[in-house]
């Protein structure tokens, strides 16, 4: 079917995008937009209601359809990130919505979901906690994927958790299990008492970041805080992560940690420290940067 976008009605004033689209993208770039010409394109699908693949083919921009353009791009430009101008992120096969309060879920973060999935999918009714949840990226990946599993989602902060119920229950009306939403702190040593000794997969991509270091404006000003830095040395959530994680986990379970791409010595040492983790193994990304590291729970 053809849409009326790319056959507007006669005498409908258009104005062409790939005029539009060059200038956007000259507009992020000089604003320092790492991908310039793609979060135009974005932004761009966005305002039209197109597929990225079908932006070629339309017609043009409406004057109204123009000015909303320009001021997302302005507010680019600012470096707001694209997903909360968009309202939603990617992650896996799942789009989550995001905005101010919450952590932008990204994409690096896939690999720990992936290999916590891969984990889950070999046991018949497994039992999985993800601890730091924010939007949910990882618990409603693995409900998505695997069914089977009883997920357990964990976050601290109230505005983040708003996010997390949201897309928990998109997630349900779409067609996916539930996940148990849990308002706690992860350093709490009496966190999920009554899963002790029962669970079989913990991920975690907690804050991680050592304070004092410098990040983009789109980290700075629109993430939250308490989502990125984790003390002096970015270990602060981790340690009693680690800690928590062999109370909690069954013997032979799995735990899986994202972590800062400076530590791939440092995490693993807290595991091989604890004494109670075998198998202490850190994970490059796509980009061979350490990205996380996991270990089994001994008998
Ligand atoms: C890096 S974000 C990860 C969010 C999500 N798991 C993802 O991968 O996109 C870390 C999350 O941990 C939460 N958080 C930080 N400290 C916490 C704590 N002590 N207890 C529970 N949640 C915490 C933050 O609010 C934030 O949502």
């Amino acid at each position: 079917m053809t849409s009326s976008r790319e056959h507007p009605p006669e005498g409908t004033e258009r104005t062409r995008p790939g005029p539009v689209l060059a200038t956007a993208t000259a507009a992020l770039s000089a604003a320092g937009v790492g991908s310039p010409r793609a979060d135009a394109e974005w932004l761009a699908t966005y305002v039209l209601g197109v597929d990225r693949s079908r932006l070629p083919l339309v017609a043009g921009f409406t004057p109204d359809e123009l000015a909303r353009y320009r001021r997302l791009v302005a507010r680019r430009a600012g470096r707001e990130p694209l997903q909360h101008l968009l309202g939603s992120a990617a992650f896996r096969y799942l789009e989550l919505a995001v905005g101010p309060g919450v952590f932008v879920p990204r994409p690096e973060t896939e690999l720990l979901a992936e290999w916590g999935i891969a984990r889950a999918r070999g046991l018949a009714a497994p039992l999985v906690v993800d601890l730091c949840s924010g939007s949910g990226a990882i618990a409603l990946s693995v409900a998505h994927e695997v069914p089977a599993a009883t997920v357990y989602a964990v976050e601290r902060s109230a505005g983040a958790l708003e996010w997390l119920r949201r897309n928990a229950a998109s997630r349900v009306a779409a067609g996916d299990p539930p996940v148990r939403v849990v308002a706690a702190d992860v350093t709490d040593p009496d966190l999920l008492a009554e899963l002790t000794g029962r669970v079989d997969v913990l991920l975690c991509n907690p804050p991680y970041v050592p304070a004092g270091t410098d990040v983009p404006p789109e980290v700075a000003d629109h993430d939250p805080a308490e989502a990125v830095f984790a003390g002096t040395d970015g270990l602060g959530v981790i340690r009693p992560v680690v800690r928590r994680a062999a109370e909690l986990l069954a013997p032979g379970g799995v735990v899986g940690i994202e972590h800062d791409d400076t530590h791939p010595v440092a995490v693993p040492a807290v595991f091989t420290a604890d004494g109670r983790y075998a198998d202490v193994t850190c994970h490059p990304d796509l980009a061979g940067r350490p990205r996380f590291s996991t270990a089994r729970r001994v008998a």
